[in-house]
């Protein structure tokens, strides 16, 4: 864990090293990823097969790579009833979210008599990835699925590792619960590869989407152009911005919330005093000794954990956009006033009792979010990743002639004669 604070001398330097490590070490995997692929697209099946067996310990032949529907019953009738009544508490409310997300058609009529519109049509079909190295998630099968299904897209092909050939329960539950049936037992770059060129067995996708670990990431940046993906979403990160009326040790509690998902995940904590961050680095050392996946969360705080101690709040929005998160804390009494400054972080937790973990389960927007710092220019999956728009143009003669001659004139300028008069001879000038 890096400790920095913006009046030493060499905080600037440490900054950007703080930044930099992460990204040095996400970009180790794009020559395997590449390889991958291009097993996947040059043997299909055969190759999908023979790397999961490799990397998920699971021996496949084609015939069993779709999960049965016998088995998804089977395996959520496992599933005990309060874990079901909790999915349906959080599919619920980020159904309800994401149907207030979707936009609606706009038209309207300029001054020129030009009838102008834009419409809305979901994707035919849409790949979702769903992780499974190293922890199970039901609750990003729900964050996939549900947005695709608000947005209408009629085929959504779910890839899913299973680790050794252990189906988890729950997983199958959230994708019955949101009308995932097409599920394939596969995962990492070959799954990528697998739904964007297609397999024997698997048809390929328009879009995939999901979030997943370096490897997956990079499989999806590097087959972006042939299919649309959603953001980047690689390991999890997360900057707390909290003041020293907080309990140290909630504070340390979201931290470790995020570095538990990886080894390559990020926890920040912001403070204005020393004193705090002392605290809670001493409350992580604490956490670290009882919590389960103590290995992951502590290589994680180890290499890329960081407490920054700034002299107000402003630095510290400042340092947010910076930093671009995935995941921002603010557990201030005035939320508000800091959240208003900051414009790069996928999503923001506003408050003392707004644990980031709320957001991963049951706030309603969400989880699936720009990491590595891509909060700059991207956003968290919605159902606009499930849409896409085609806009319009109708005009009679009357406004033909009002916005034709410049239309003419471009294109003469352009030298494109066809085009000139694919708009003179309708108004008889040629
Ligand atoms: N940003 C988000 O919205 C979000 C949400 C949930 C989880 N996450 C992140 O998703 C990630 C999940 O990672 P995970 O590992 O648990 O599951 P995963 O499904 O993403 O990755 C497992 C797969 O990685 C591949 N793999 C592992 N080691 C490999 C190697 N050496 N070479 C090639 N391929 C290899 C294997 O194919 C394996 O099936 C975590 O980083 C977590 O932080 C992010
Ligand atoms: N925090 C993760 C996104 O970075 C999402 C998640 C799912 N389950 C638990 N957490
Ligand atoms: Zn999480």
């Amino acid at each position: 864990m890096k400790r920095l604070d913006t009046r030493s001398a060499d905080f600037e330097a440490g900054f950007v090293a703080l930044l930099a490590d992460r990204e040095t070490e996400s970009g180790r995997v794009d020559k395997p990823v590449a390889a991958i692929l291009e097993d996947v697209r040059t043997r299909g099946d055969a190759a999908v097969c023979e790397l999961t067996s490799k990397f998920d310990r699971l021996a496949l032949t084609p015939e069993r790579l779709r999960i049965t529907a016998e088995e998804i019953d089977a395996e959520t009738a496992k599933v005990p009833q309060d874990q079901i009544e909790a999915l349906n508490v959080a599919a619920s409310r980020i159904e309800a979210f994401h149907r207030a997300q979707l936009p609606k058609d706009m038209e309207f009529t300029d001054a020129d008599g030009v009838t102008l519109g834009q419409r809305w049509n979901a994707l035919d079909a849409v790949g979702l990835y769903v992780p499974g190295g190293k922890a199970a998630y039901p609750s990003s099968v729900l964050m996939n699925a549900i947005p695709a299904h608000v947005a209408g897209v009629e085929r959504l092909a779910m890839c899913v590792p299973t680790p050794d050939g252990v189906l988890n329960p729950l997983v199958l539950a959230a994708a019955k619960r949101a009308g995932v049936t097409e599920i394939y037992r596969i995962g990492g770059a070959q799954a990528v590869g697998a739904m964007a060129f297609g397999t024997e067995t698997i048809r390929p996708v328009d879009r995939i989407v999901g979030p997943g670990n370096a490897y997956v990431a990079e499989a999806k940046r590097q087959v972006f152009g042939r299919v649309g993906i959603d953001s980047i979403a690689g390991p999890s990160e997360v900057v707390v911005v909290a003041d020293n009326q907080n309990n140290p040790r909630l504070v340390a509690l979201d931290l470790m919330a995020q570095a538990e998902h990886d080894e390559l995940a990020q926890s920040i904590l912001i403070t204005d005093d020393a004193a705090f961050g002392d605290a809670v680095a001493a409350a992580v050392e604490t956490e670290l000794k009882t919590l389960t996946r103590s290995a992951i969360a502590s290589a994680s705080w180890r290499d890329f954990g960081a407490i920054i101690t700034v002299t107000d709040w402003d630095e510290a929005a400042k340092l947010v956009d910076r930093i671009a998160p995935e995941h921002l804390e603010l557990m201030l009494d005035d939320p508000k006033s800091v959240f208003a400054k900051v414009r790069h972080a996928g999503a923001a937790f506003l408050g003392r009792f707004c644990p980031e973990a709320v957001g991963d389960y049951v706030g309603g927007p969400n989880h699936v979010l720009p990491t590595s710092r891509t909060a700059r220019f991207a956003s968290g999956l919605s159902v606009y990743d499930f849409l896409k728009r085609t806009t319009y143009i109708a005009a009679d003669r009357e406004a033909l002639e009002k916005i034709g001659p410049a239309g003419v004139t471009l294109a003469n300028a352009e030298g494109l004669e066809a085009h000139a008069l694919s708009i003179s001879a309708r108004l008889g000038n040629s």
